[in-house]
């Protein structure tokens, strides 16, 4: 292995000597500037030309590879490549160098590559190949194509600045294996307060997900850690480019658990060189499609109570509100009230009598209304049917001759046409909806759920509770939806090429259901960890629940058990917790990147806030850029953060109406870290009170833990959770404060 570094110019683990370092460096520095040079030039080139903007076609396609290329160089610009890989085609007589980069970058004058774009077909075989002497294959448009590799290295580039060359096989070196090197410099970095691309570093099982094929409902249970949320974003990127002539970025949409969330992912795609794809809540998407009047209820309570430890401590089960109306079969319920809704849509006295002796007989109305329109939504065969009536009506009134009395029966049929309406059904998708939850007044119902069925009566009152103020719980939307889009049918955009679930264990089959109303050819990326299923209350418990709404032949399913954000110590340390209170879930498989063990401290319980700051203190003292306190409740982290301005500690209190991460100290409710990840972790309160033991306690303290990058601690007072029991030894050091 031969690494590199600009400044110190030093290998470590030497196996190769000094000389060769240098020329290995001295090879790509003179190759750098070269390229960089070209770049440079090219781009000043075709800044002189002038933008077109004229009707003639041909100059405006020439004009638009014009901006393709000003695009690509500019993103080239600054770091050209990250890579290079020496492939040898079977048919070719030598290996040849391939530079990849974010940016496909050509020599126009000699079409010869000088960059490839890493998610070109030949830049898979970068991340696939896994070492060994034999061939390497790749599947090109061409076919599947088969060669050698004879090298495979990286390269740290800053601001057209060579910065480190590390080389990850040599084939011509003593021991050609693949090694993580470089991964774990990388992986060993602070972050700061927004997500990062991976494109130097993804790994051949996270490559095989990118590069999916586009018509597949993927889904994808990875462990805390593992980049899902990264790989989803990478896949966008590279489904974009596999199938530019089909698929357009305003036409993909990512959705994620809140804002904050999509704060923190934002800079992935620029990063990439993707725009416009559309990134959002399943609640606000549904909110602004929905565009009755409603607002989402105030779940502060709600919250308190699912989150609640001890005696207070909720019972979830299927009739936790959530689960029940993000159920199939409650949205097969809604369909067949829909269904009946539509049978009985035309009165039983459909006859309209315009006068004596001239009616439109019920027979046709039907037939119009069932036959003719049957293609349309529902309001919408409405509207067909009363501009149809109307000119029957003035078809009749064409045939009576003496204008008084057509003036006298105009009068009188389009007062009559007016009663006519009134004896149909008018509701609104909210006023549908609400009436198939039984009411005590014995209102009558526009709509009924199928006989049989039964609606636990805590979630009745609730519901119309809500909806009498014109509120509604998020798990409502789903349902709003289908019933509105029976009614109204949905807009054409919000039709997308591809939709990305992250954190999809919180998601409802409902949810998946309806959104697959809305992706073309079922393409989809759905990915979360139910180990981290902590809202439960909604979520659910088994993949199986979304697989079985996709045929077997549109969908796949990925597993990701390889953690590349923990140290080894942190993912061991999550482990017991997961042991202990899941022990069916998939553990964590760490890469070999080893820190300090996790620090586990009991103090007393009149010592908790100085035991706090003092760790605090020590961490902002080392080279951790980004910390998190962790508690349990948002009224205990409100408290704390309190506590610590007083201890003359700035932090940023994160709260469910917190829109964006800023990085620095935050003070998070560990069910809102979720998602998140910090250098440190401070994680409070872990005593066997909050962290009693079972399922959700598990996942929570897991999702807490698992949020740490290099360093975690855990205080507690009293007993420590029984879930770190056997923590020990080889992952925590227990520490007595
Ligand atoms: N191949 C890789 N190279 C470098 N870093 C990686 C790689 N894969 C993942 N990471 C890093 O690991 C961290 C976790 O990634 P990400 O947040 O996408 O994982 P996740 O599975 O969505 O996590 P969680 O479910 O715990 O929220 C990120 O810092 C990401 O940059």
């Amino acid at each position: 292995m031969k690494v590199c570094f600009l400044k110190e110019r030093q290998a470590e683990r030497l196996e190769v000597t000094e000389l060769e370092i240098q020329s290995a460096y001295q090879e790509e520095l003179e190759k750098l500037e070269r390229t960089s040079a070209w770049i440079d030039r090219k781009l000043s080139d075709l800044q002189a030309v002038p933008r077109y903007f004229g009707d003639n076609l041909t100059e405006q396609v020439l004009e638009s590879i014009r901006e393709t290329a000003r695009r690509n160089l500019a993103g080239a610009t600054d770091e050209p490549y990250f890579g290079r890989l020496d492939f040898q085609e079977q048919r070719e007589g030598s290996a040849r160098p391939l530079y990849i980069g974010k940016f496909g970058v050509e020599n126009d004058s000699t079409g010869d590559p000088l960059v490839i774009d890493w998610r070109a077909p030949v830049a898979s075989l970068f991340y696939s190949f896994t070492g060994g002497e034999g061939p390497a294959v790749y599947e090109a448009p061409e076919g599947v194509i088969e060669g050698l590799v004879y090298l495979k290295r990286n390269l740290v580039v800053r601001k057209q600045i060579l910065q480190r060359v590390v080389d990850t096989y040599d084939r011509s070196s003593g021991s050609p294996a693949v090694t993580d090197e470089f991964l774990l410099y990388r992986l060993g970095e602070n972050k700061d307060n927004k997500l990062r691309d991976i494109v130097s570093t993804i790994q051949a099982e996270q490559d095989r997900i990118i590069r999916s094929a586009k018509n597949t409902a993927l889904v994808i249970q990875g462990v805390a850690g593992s980049g899902k949320t990264t790989v989803a974003l990478h896949r966008l990127a590279y489904l974009l480019y596999q199938y530019r002539e089909q698929i357009r970025a305003e036409r993909m949409i990512i959705f994620a658990p809140n804002r904050m969330f999509l704060d923190y992912i934002s800079s992935v795609l620029p990063e990439l060189g993707v725009g416009h794809i559309q990134q959002t809540t399943f609640e606000d998407w549904a909110l602004e499609a929905i565009g009755e009047r409603v607002t989402l209820a105030d779940e502060t309570e709600r919250r308190e109570r699912w989150f609640a430890y001890g005696t207070e401590k909720p019972v979830i089960d299927d009739t936790a509100p959530g689960r029940f109306k993000g159920s199939v079969s409650f949205m097969r319920a809604i369909e067949a009230a829909l269904r009946e809704y539509e049978r009985t849509f035309v009165p039983e006295a459909a006859d309209f009598e315009a006068w004596p002796g001239r009616t439109l007989q019920a027979g046709t109305v039907r037939e119009w209304f069932y036959e003719e329109y049957r293609h349309y939504p529902l309001m919408k065969r409405k509207e067909r049917l009363e501009s149809r009536i109307k000119r029957w009506l003035e078809m009749a009134l064409n045939d009576v001759r003496d204008p008084n009395v057509r003036k006298d029966r105009k009068k009188k049929a389009s007062q009559k046409l007016k009663t006519y309406w009134k004896s149909w059904p008018d509701e609104t998708p909210l006023s549908f909806y609400r009436s198939l939850f039984p009411d005590e007044t014995g209102t009558k119902s526009a709509a009924a759920m199928p006989d049989g069925w039964t609606m636990p009566a805590a979630i009745a009152e609730e519901s119309l509770k809500a909806f009498a103020k014109k509120k509604l719980f998020p798990e409502d939307l789903a349902p709003l939806m289908l019933i509105r889009e029976f009614m109204h049918g949905a807009e054409g955009e919000r039709t997308f090429d591809h939709v990305v679930i992250d954190e999809a264990q919180d998601f409802s089959p409902f949810q998946v259901a309806l959104l697959h109303r809305h992706v073309k050819s079922g393409s989809f990326t759905i990915l979360g960890d139910l180990s981290q299923g902590i809202h439960a209350y909604k979520g659910i418990r088994s993949w199986d629940e979304f697989l079985g709404l996709f045929d077997a032949e549109a969908r796949a399913y990925y597993q990701m058990e390889r953690s590349y954000r923990s140290t080894m110590e942190i993912i061991r340390f999550a482990n017991v917790i997961l042991a202990n209170g899941l022990p069916e879930a998939m553990q964590a498989v760490p890469v070999f990147r080893s820190g300090d063990k996790v620090k586990v401290v009991r103090h007393d319980a009149d010592k908790r806030i100085e035991t706090i700051v003092r760790t605090i203190r020590k961490l902002e003292d080392g080279p951790s850029a980004t910390i998190a306190v962790i508690g349990r409740t948002e009224r205990e982290c409100k408290e704390l953060h309190t506590a610590l301005l007083h201890a003359d500690i700035s932090a940023t209190l994160i709260d469910a109406q917190h829109h964006k991460y800023e990085g620095g100290l935050s003070v998070v409710p560990v069910h809102l870290a979720k998602g998140l990840e910090f250098d440190a972790v401070v994680l409070i309160d872990a005593d066997d009170t909050r962290y009693g033991g079972g399922e959700h306690d598990a996942k929570l303290l897991y999702v807490g833990c698992t949020r740490a990058l290099h360093d975690l601690w855990v205080l507690y007072v009293g007993q420590p959770s029984p879930l770190l029991d056997g923590a020990d030894g080889d992952c925590a050091k227990h520490i007595e404060a």
